[in-house]
């Protein structure tokens, strides 16, 4: 049985992600968050609050369990709120994980670090894993900065990057976009939805499993693990009204530059996944089967 720590775990993704592992024998799961656990009790994981900015706290963590592997999903993940609290998301970004890294080395763990596509500028999008990174908001200089920690480093570890991730799970900690059009068109609010950006929008449960065929393969190196196809804000959000049946008029095409945000966002990102598809045998979800997916959850969390 192999020892793997999870933190983020009150996240999208960390939720995913303990879900996932937790029902696998081969796996003894620990899930780590700050505060109180938000994740539905189960006895197939432990729990511990460990705020990863503690340097002490981290160190003895990593000395008690000496797990083998360590997936790394806790940031600050809300892009303004980096560009506003610089100082917290240098914090939280990039100091916890040079304590992670050497935590990891002293302690001989595999890391799995969970980083983005807003390491890139947008320019000329989608990316494959050697593309040369050029943040243009201080998230994406937080991330960049974390990874060539990592790179740096001489533990064993992979890198993965992913893109605009949706799914949903008990008590959210940030929005996603297709709870975001659902519960506006349910409300029949009008939505100021962006035509000139481009992602390749993934699915939670997609990107656990990238992370679960990461440890699995024991795969080194930097991994895109995202949806296949490129779509624009405004065509997910009309793929979100067509599934649900809801009045689409209620979405306006919008242009970024109209918008007034603290932190610049990338026009054209997206990640390329053919490496994962091909050596990690990574097979997404098409973006309407997502939505399916969380349709088919929507009744078991509180929204
Ligand atoms: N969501 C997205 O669209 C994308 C995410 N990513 C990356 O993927 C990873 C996972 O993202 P996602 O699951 O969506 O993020 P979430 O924001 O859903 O989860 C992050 C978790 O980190 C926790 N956290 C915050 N501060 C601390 C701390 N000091 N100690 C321990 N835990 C803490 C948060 O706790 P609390 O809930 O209590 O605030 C939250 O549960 C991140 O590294 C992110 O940068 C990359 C590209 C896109
Ligand atoms: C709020 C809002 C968003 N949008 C669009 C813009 C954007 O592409 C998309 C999601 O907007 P948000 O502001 O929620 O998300 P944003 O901060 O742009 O999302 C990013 O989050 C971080 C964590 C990442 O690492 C990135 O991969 C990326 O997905 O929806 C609109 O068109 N209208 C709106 O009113």
């Amino acid at each position: 049985m192999k020892k793997i720590l999870i933190t983020g775990s009150n996240g999208l993704l960390g939720q995913k992600l303990v879900a996932l592992l937790a029902d696998k024998a081969t796996y003894q799961v620990i899930a780590i968050a700050k505060g109180t656990n938000r994740l539905q009790s189960s006895t197939a994981y432990t729990y511990q609050s460990i705020d990863v900015t503690d340097q002490e706290q981290v160190e003895s963590l990593i000395a008690r369990e000496k797990p083998e592997f360590v997936i790394h999903t806790a940031a600050m993940t809300n892009v303004d709120q980096c560009e506003t609290q610089k100082e917290a998301c240098w914090q939280l970004n990039v100091t916890a994980v040079e304590f992670l890294v050497k935590a990891c080395r002293k302690h001989h763990c595999f890391l799995v670090h969970l980083s983005t596509d807003f390491i890139f500028d947008g320019e000329n999008g989608p990316y494959t894993e050697e593309a040369p990174a050029n943040p243009i908001n201080y998230y994406g200089q937080s991330k960049l900065a974390a990874e060539q920690l990592v790179t740096s480093s001489d533990i064993r570890w992979a890198i993965i990057r992913t893109v605009l991730v949706y799914g949903i799970v008990q008590d959210m900690s940030r929005n996603n976009i297709i709870l975001w059009v659902k519960k506006s068109l349910e409300e029949k609010k009008t939505i100021q939805v962006v035509t000139d950006q481009w992602r390749t929008p993934t699915l939670a449960e997609d990107l656990a499993m990238g992370c679960y065929l990461i440890i699995e393969q024991e795969a080194e190196g930097i991994f895109n693990i995202a949806g296949k196809e490129l779509l624009s804000p405004y065509q997910m959000a009309l793929q979100t009204a067509s599934y649900f049946h809801l009045d689409a008029s209620y979405i306006n095409e919008a242009d970024s530059s109209t918008f007034s945000q603290p932190a610049r966002r990338p026009l054209k990102t997206g990640l390329l996944i053919n490496k994962a598809q091909q050596q990690l045998q990574f097979r997404p979800h098409s973006f309407t089967d997502g939505i399916a997916k969380i349709a088919a959850q929507v009744q078991t969390h509180s929204l």
